[in-house]
């Protein structure tokens, strides 16, 4: 048996800084990247918006399947050191590829700043995406296992602490690339004509990439490197095909019943590789009901983005989820989990993941609330059977006009009855009649011939200036927007004469009195939940999965967030409740539904110490250690097929 003796600090192996600081610049590079990608397709690719968030959709779905591939190769062929390396320089590539992609002056040959050969841009990002994907994807359940791998049997506390101090720097690396990449991108550069500098915002992440690659190879010779024991994966699946095929020779009720049903595969496969299977069977059947908390943890992202109240912009939220990650990761692990510990109540990963999932429900519940204030400053829209009519007054007296049968408005000179359009809560819209005898210029704004009306245009919150233009003449005005207000503008024909005084101001719509303070509450819970939920399920990962299959574990952990991902996607598809907060409210209690269930397989879970177990079946079946793995080794190697098949001809039972 191999014995590590690892430089220590502080009670933690050295080789765990390494591993740490690959990991944030790791994520830098992935969040970084991923923060200016839909800005690339919408600006550089002049891509639709359904199109170009079709594919960042898609590649987020790609980086969530390749775990799993990830998993394999580490498990059953490279190891994980071998495999993080390897899909490290593919991740490399991948970002130096993108980056590449994004500079417009390779195929500006007419230097008019826009790309001549749009197919070799897009080819080429495409090529990254795919190499970015396979790279993060497939080290990512590498990464936490083999930083996991470092401690020794006493180093049990501080394996917990690392999973925190890895989640962490996981947040402090998105956070920082999420506010620095968009920033790059507003500079401006290019070798014949200035453009915004994706190259640059792009660059970074692939230089990030580059380092985390350097950081990580530097600790190449302290760490604790675990060879696969052959190809495990592979085996594993045999086992459990075989376990499957004889239970079925055998269901007649003259064979007696065996304990588990992969007992049945005792015939022919190591004991130690069928109690390892039971392992990672028994954690995996536990994760059956968990997608459904990142269903709920990706819907929010578009709660704050639709409701706008905290400004309304995704690139900040982005941002708070980090921050809040950063600040309660050390008050859990520092104050409450120790008070909860102190009060006497045993606090067990699975009741805080359950736990977790119920902060979460109560976002959702918190959002709904906010929902239902935010409606009640919503504008009546008509029905299905009505319509909404709107008439300008620019006539310079009170006007009746009359709907035949039998309706009538009054309508005041430069007054407006009725509006109709449509409600964008999270922008300010503003429309402009002009009731001026000639074309006149507004700033921003096409020219409006008179008595037209310009289309509603989305304006910044806060004072916006306006100018207004006909020929030599001009004046201007202030007006100050709230949010998700909606505002027409009438101007009548002697704005010139009073210095735009005479500018009549109609809210069509009111703006969102509901205060963005009230969104702090969802963002607090769902972030609790975060880490009582994620933080937890990462270390239970890994000190429940037996050592040969700890990257495969952390790959199923990962799983659940692709399957929570695909519900999200297949609810998008399915369509929308009438009422927003009665779908928050169905999710909050699905969430509910679906911890209580989880609590229930929770409570019949027994915790396992993988290395016990491993020990124990060692010690039945006689074999010491070295002989045990060299015995496994060995019968992998043979072809088992023809070495067993007479032998369970033999064992009927
Ligand atoms: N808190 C997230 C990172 C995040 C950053 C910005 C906005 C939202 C979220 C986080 O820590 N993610 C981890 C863990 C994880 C979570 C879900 C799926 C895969 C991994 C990460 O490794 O990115």
């Amino acid at each position: 048996m191999l014995v590590y003796l690892t430089a220590e600090c502080c009670g933690y192996p050295i080789s765990i800084f390494f591993i740490v600081v690959n990991e944030f610049c790791e994520r830098f590079s992935y969040y970084g990247m991923r923060a200016v990608l839909v800005l690339y397709f919408r600006y550089f690719l002049l891509w639709d918006d359904d199109l170009a968030t079709s594919i960042y959709h898609a590649f987020v779905a790609l980086c969530y399947l390749t775990p799993i591939l990830g998993a394999i190769i580490a498990d059953s062929w490279l190891g994980k050191f071998k495999t993080i390396i390897y899909l490290s320089i593919v991740y490399a590539i991948g970002q130096v590829t993108m980056a590449i992609s994004t500079i417009h002056d390779i195929t500006d040959a007419n230097r008019d700043g826009t790309p001549d050969n749009f197919t070799f841009h897009i080819a080429l990002s495409m090529l990254g995406l795919i190499l970015i994907a396979l790279g993060t994807g497939g080290i990512k359940p590498c990464v936490a296992a083999f930083g996991g791998d470092q401690f020794q049997e006493h180093q049990s506390r501080q394996l917990n602490t690392f999973f925190s101090v890895f989640y962490l720097c996981i947040n402090a690396g998105s956070l920082l690339s999420t506010l620095i990449t968009p920033v790059l991108r507003a500079q401006e550069c290019g070798i014949h004509t200035q453009q915004q500098c994706y190259p640059l915002a792009f660059g970074v992440p692939a230089v990030l990439m580059v380092i985390s690659l350097v950081v990580f190879i530097a600790g190449s010779g302290m760490y604790v490197k675990t060879d696969p024991e052959g190809n495990i994966m592979w085996s594993v699946c045999k086992c459990i095909g075989f376990a499957i095929k004889n239970r079925f020779r055998h269901r007649s009720s003259s064979y007696p019943k065996r304990e588990h049903w992969m007992d049945w595969a005792n015939e022919k496969y190591d004991k130690l590789l069928i109690a390892q299977i039971k392992m990672v069977l028994k954690v995996l059947f536990l994760y059956i009901p968990l997608p459904m908390f990142w269903t709920l943890f990706d819907q929010k992202v578009s709660i704050c983005h639709f409701s706008g109240l905290l400004g309304g912009l995704p690139d900040q939220m982005q941002t708070v989820n980090p921050i809040l990650i950063l600040t309660l990761v050390p008050i859990m692990d520092r104050l409450i989990f120790p008070l909860i510990q102190k009060c006497g109540l045993n606090f067990s990963p699975l009741k805080r993941m359950t736990v977790g999932m119920l902060f979460a429900a109560m976002a959702f519940v918190s959002a709904a609330l906010v929902q239902i204030e935010i409606d009640k400053t919503l504008p009546n829209f008509p029905s299905s059977s009505e319509s909404q009519l709107k008439v300008v007054n620019t006539y310079s007296t009170t006007l009746n006009v009359t709907i035949s049968p039998n309706e009538h408005l009054l309508i005041e000179s430069f007054g407006v009855q009725l509006h109709t359009s449509k409600h964008t809560y999270s922008t300010i819209s503003c429309m402009f009649v002009n009731g001026y005898t000639a074309d006149l210029n507004i700033t921003n704004l096409d020219s409006i011939e008179p008595s037209a009306t310009t289309n509603y245009t989305l304006v910044n919150q806060g004072k916006r200036d306006f100018v207004l233009r006909h020929g030599e003449q001009w004046c201007e005005f202030s007006r100050k927007f709230g949010f998700g207000a909606s505002y027409t503008f009438l101007i009548p024909s002697t704005v010139f004469s009073d210095d735009c005084e005479s500018i009549t101001e109609v809210e069509d719509m009111k703006p969102n009195s509901v205060h963005m303070a009230l969104q702090i509450p969802q963002y607090f819970l769902i972030t609790t939940g975060e880490v009582m939920f994620s933080v937890t399920g990462l270390q239970f990962s890994y000190s429940q999965a037996p050592k040969n299959m700890k990257s495969v574990l952390q790959a199923g952990w990962l799983c659940t967030n692709a399957v929570g991902n695909i519900i999200v996607l297949i609810v998008a598809e399915l369509g929308k409740l009438p009422k927003q907060w009665a779908e928050y409210l169905l999710f909050a209690s699905l969430l509910v539904a679906v911890s209580i269930i989880f609590s229930i397989m929770a409570y019949f879970y027994t915790y396992i110490d993988p290395a016990e177990i491993e020990a124990q079946v060692r010690k039945e079946q006689g074999l010491e250690p070295e002989e045990m793995e060299k015995e496994t080794l060995e019968m992998e190697e043979k072809d088992e097929d023809q070495k067993n098949e007479q032998g369970v001809k033999q064992t009927k039972i």
